[in-house]
C-alpha cells in the first residue's frame, strides 16, 4: 500500500487537489488547482514545500476531469516531487462528492456503492456527475488506490424537519427523495471547526451565518455547531445566484421561459423538456447570463463596465442580505460571526464591504483596511470587524474543501485496512 493520501476537490468551476503523507495526524505535502475550467484560459497553481508557482495553460481543459487528468500527470511527472510518482505510491483518494442522498458517513467505493451513488446521480445529475467521472477514473486507471467519498450534504443532517420539507404531497417526496439536502458541508465544517478555534468557544456553542460565496454560492445558519437552514435545497440550484445558476426563482417560470412553453397546456412543455430547463438554469443562467462572463473578478470593481454588470452585484448583494436577515433572526440575534468565504467571499473586499454597510442595523461594522488588505497566504481566519465586542464579528475564512474534513475519514476505514 502506498504512504501518500490525495484529497480532491471537484468544483463546478475548479479542480483543486492536496497530496498527504499517510500517517497520523497526516502532513499537506503538495496543493495543486486548476481554475477557470468556466471562464479560459484556466490556471494552474502549484505549491510544494517553500516553492510556489501560477501560470497560465494552453491546454484545453474543457471538464473538471480534463483539469483532474492534467494535475495528476503533472504531479507524478514531477521530478521535485517523487514521493508520489505512480499509484503505487497512493494509498487513498477522497474525493469530495456534493450529492450523498441519505449517506451520513464517507464511504468507500466499491462495485455496490458506486451504483448506489450512481442512482443518486439523477437527483444531481449537473453536479455528481463530474465527481463520479473522477471518480470512475480513478477505479479504472489507478486500481490499487481505494477512493472514498465524502459528501458536502453530510453536514446538513441536522436540519429540522419543517425545513426539511417541502410542502407537496409527502407519499410522493418520500418516495422520490424530494426534500432539502443542503451542500458546500465539506466547508461548512471546516469553517465550523476554525471559527470556533479562533474565537476560542468550543463548537457546541458557536452560532454563526457562514457564506461560501464562489461559482456555486450559498449560506448556511449553524447553531451551537449544527446547521439549521441553508440555502440549497434538493440540489445545488435553489437558494443565491452563482456564475452560471439562476438561484431561487418562481418554479412556474420554466413554463413560461419561451413562448411556446408559455402556452400552459399539457402539451406546452414539448419544446422545453425538464432536463433542458434543468441544463438553462444551472449552466445557462447567474452572472454569464446577465454579463456575459463567469468571472466575478470581472463583475465586482469600483467601476462597473456596465449597467448589466451592475446589476449582477446587487442581485447577489440583494439575495446574501435577505438570508443575512432571514438567519439572523433565526438565530435569535445570538450570532458569534458572520462569515465570508469560498473565492468571491475570501477575495471581494468590494463585496464584504457593499454587505457591511448594509448590515449596520445589526450592529456589524468593518475595518476597510482590514477588509482591503485580506487575509494572508496561511491566514485561515481573519478577523475584519471594526469594533469587537459590538454586534456580530465578521471573519473572512479561507476554507478548504480538500483537507482534513474529507481525508479525517480514512482512518475510519483505513486502520480497518491495515
Ligand atoms: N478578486 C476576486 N474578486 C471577486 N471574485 C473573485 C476574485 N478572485 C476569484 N474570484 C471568483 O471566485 C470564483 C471561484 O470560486 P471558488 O470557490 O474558488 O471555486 P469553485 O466555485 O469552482 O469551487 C470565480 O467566480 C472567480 O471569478
Ligand atoms: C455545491 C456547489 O455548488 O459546489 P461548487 O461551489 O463547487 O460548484
Ligand atoms: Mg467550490
Amino acid at each position: 500500500m502506498g504512504k501518500y493520501i490525495l484529497a480532491v476537490n471537484a468544483g463546478s468551476s475548479s479542480v483543486k487537489v492536496t497530496f498527504y503523507t499517510f500517517e497520523n495526524p497526516p502532513q499537506a505535502i503538495a496543493d495543486a488547482q486548476v481554475s477557470g475550467i468556466t471562464a479560459p484560459p484556466p490556471t494552474l497553481k502549484y505549491q510544494r514545500g517553500p516553492v510556489k508557482l501560477k501560470e497560465e495553460l494552453k491546454e484545453k481543459l474543457n471538464t473538471p476531469q480534463d483539469a483532474f487528468k492534467y494535475i495528476l500527470q503533472r504531479c507524478f511527472n514531477d521530478p521535485e516531487l517523487s514521493e508520489v510518482a505512480s499509484d503505487s505510491d497512493l494509498a487513498y483518494i477522497c474525493h469530495r462528492v456534493v450529492h450523498g442522498g441519505d449517506y451520513h458517513e464517507a464511504v468507500k467505493i466499491n462495485d455496490e456503492t458506486l451504483h448506489h451513488l450512481e442512482v443518486l446521480e439523477d437527483l444531481a445529475p449537473l453536479h455528481n456527475f463530474s465527481a463520479l467521472e473522477i471518480v470512475r477514473l480513478c477505479k479504472k486507471e489507478l486500481p490499487s488506490v481505494t477512493s472514498i467519498t465524502y459528501f458536502d450534504s453530510a453536514f446538513h443532517q441536522t436540519l429540522p424537519d419543517y425545513v426539511r420539507t417541502y410542502p407537496i404531497n409527502q407519499e410522493v417526496a418520500k418516495a422520490n427523495g424530494l426534500r432539502k439536502y443542503g451542500f458546500h458541508g465539506i466547508s461548512y465544517s471546516f469553517i465550523l471547526r476554525s471559527v470556533a478555534q479562533f474565537l476560542g468557544k468550543p463548537q457546541e456553542q458557536t452560532n454563526i451565518i457562514a457564506m461560501h460565496i464562489g461559482s456555486g454560492a450559498s449560506m448556511c445558519a449553524i447553531k451551537e455547531g449544527k446547521s439549521i437552514d441553508t440555502t440549497m435545497g434538493l440540489t445545488p440550484l435553489a437558494g443565491l445566484p452563482g456564475a452560471t445558476r439562476s438561484g431561487d426563482i418562481d418554479p412556474s417560470l420554466v413554463f413560461h421561459y419561451t413562448s411556446e412553453a408559455g402556452k400552459l397546456s399539457p402539451g406546452s412543455t414539448k419544446e422545453m423538456h425538464i432536463s433542458t430547463a434543468e441544463e438553462i438554469l444551472n449552466k445557462q443562467s447567474g452572472w454569464k447570463a446577465l454579463t456575459g462572463t463567469t468571472d466575478f473578478s470581472k463583475i465586482a470593481v469600483e467601476k462597473f463596465p456596465s449597467e448589466a454588470h451592475k446589476l449582477a452585484f446587487d442581485i447577489l448583494v440583494d439575495r446574501l442580505l435577505g438570508y443575512i436577515g432571514n438567519y439572523y433572526v433565526k438565530l435569535g440575534g445570538q450570532v458569534d460571526a458572520l462569515v465570508f468565504a469560498g473565492g468571491i467571499g475570501e477575495k471581494s473586499a468590494l463585496l464584504r464591504q457593499t454587505l457591511a454597510e448594509k448590515c449596520q442595523c445589526l450592529d456589524i461594522a468593518i475595518d476597510a483596511k482590514a477588509n482591503d488588505k485580506g487575509p494572508e497566504d496561511k491566514e485561515t481566519v481573519k478577523d475584519i470587524s471594526q469594533d469587537a465586542g459590538k454586534g456580530p464579528r465578521v471573519l473572512i475564512c479561507q476554507t478548504n474543501e480538500q483537507g482534513l474534513e474529507t481525508i479525517g475519514r480514512v482512518w475510519m476505514f483505513g486502520m480497518a485496512d491495515l
